[in-house]
């Protein structure tokens, strides 16, 4: 291997550091903790993990946290007025619903009645129009969190030629918005896009989304590039991968994120930061 890595579990934990300082700073100044909720509808394997580690995260730098669970059958009715609840509710700055929700539920509604204050994913149409017009309030954390571990290599990213693989709105979208807003030339493929892999030989930069296990192969990577790796793939035999062939893909590129350990723990961090931040926003 000659890449370095880009070690999301070490700046995750540095990042959670300093949030626990302002809290306990917020404390001594005789403010609250910051609140977050959690809205877990149904009960996929994977969704208790990923909620898990956030109340593990909450609870590590002093956050008030709630975890409102539903069953897989709720009406949408029922969940707007739980999220109108939690918008009244004082101890409370953000608002996650974790994705995906059942069919009889429409997400797009849903994610248009959290406050867009405490709208802490970033995926309100306020917070993705203001993420466009370079004016952000909240940003979405997982491209928030790479952008955070690539500031961390000390490399310039202005007139890098960055490839997103990927659009989904949670990834793959505002990854390219934060890599433009960085003035990279961009790209972004998807699932009809043509030539893939000579797209990967011409970038500087590849931001691998496309939910696919160790799809990305290394002769497509141009040596010295920076490669992140956002998929978490569980494979049959139960190991977690991500989107690239790592040791191929490690052998070429100059920097690169592993799986576990690498945008992952990035994207908690951003939703504490993002927290953090509608709680001081809501003391203005
Ligand atoms: N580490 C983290 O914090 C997070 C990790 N993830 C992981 O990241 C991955 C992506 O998540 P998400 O964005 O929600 O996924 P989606 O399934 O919503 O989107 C996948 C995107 O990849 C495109 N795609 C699929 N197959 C290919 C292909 N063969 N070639 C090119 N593009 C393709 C799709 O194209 P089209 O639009 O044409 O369908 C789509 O735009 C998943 O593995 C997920 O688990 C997600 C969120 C956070
Ligand atoms: N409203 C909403 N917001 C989200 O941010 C959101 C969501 N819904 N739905 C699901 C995806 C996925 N996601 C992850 C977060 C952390 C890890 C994470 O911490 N991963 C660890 C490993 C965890 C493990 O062992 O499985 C790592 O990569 O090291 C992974 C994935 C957030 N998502």
């Amino acid at each position: 291997m000659s890449a370095q890595l880009l070690d999301g579990k070490r700046v995750a934990a540095e990042i959670r550091a300093e949030i626990r300082t302002r809290v306990e700073a917020r404390r001594d100044a005789g403010q609250r903790a910051p609140g977050l909720a959690v809205i877990l509808v149904g009960a996929e394997p994977a969704s208790h993990l990923y909620v898990r580690n956030k109340r593990a995260a909450c609870a590590e730098v002093g956050f008030h946290s709630e975890l409102i669970e539903l069953p897989a059958e709720v009406s949408q009715t029922a969940l707007l007025e739980c999220i109108d609840r939690l918008n009244a509710d004082p101890k409370i700055d953000g608002i996650l619903v974790q994705l995906p929700l059942p069919a009889q539920i429409d997400e797009a509604a849903v994610t248009e009645r959290i406050l867009p204050t405490k709208d802490v994913d970033g995926f309100h149409p306020v917070n993705v129009g203001r993420l466009v017009l370079r004016r952000p309030l909240l940003r979405p954390c997982t491209p928030k969190g790479i952008m955070t571990l690539l500031a961390r290599t000390g490399q310039s990213l202005e007139g890098l030629d960055a490839l997103i693989i990927g659009q989904s709105n949670i990834v793959g979208r505002p990854m390219a918005l934060e890599l433009l807003a960085a003035r990279c030339t961009i790209t972004v493929c998807h699932s009809r896009t043509r030539g893939l892999a000579a797209k990967v030989r011409a970038a500087d930069l590849v931001v691998a989304a496309l939910g696919r296990p160790e799809f990305i192969q290394g002769e497509w990577i141009k040596p010295g590039a920076m490669l992140i790796d956002v998929g978490i793939n569980r494979t049959p035999d139960g190991r977690l991968v991500g989107d690239c062939d790592f040791p191929s893909c490690a052998a070429r590129a100059a920097w690169i994120t592993p799986v576990p350990g690498g945008v992952g723990p990035m994207t908690i961090a951003s939703l504490l930061e993002n927290t953090l931040s509608a709680a001081e926003h809501a003391e203005q």
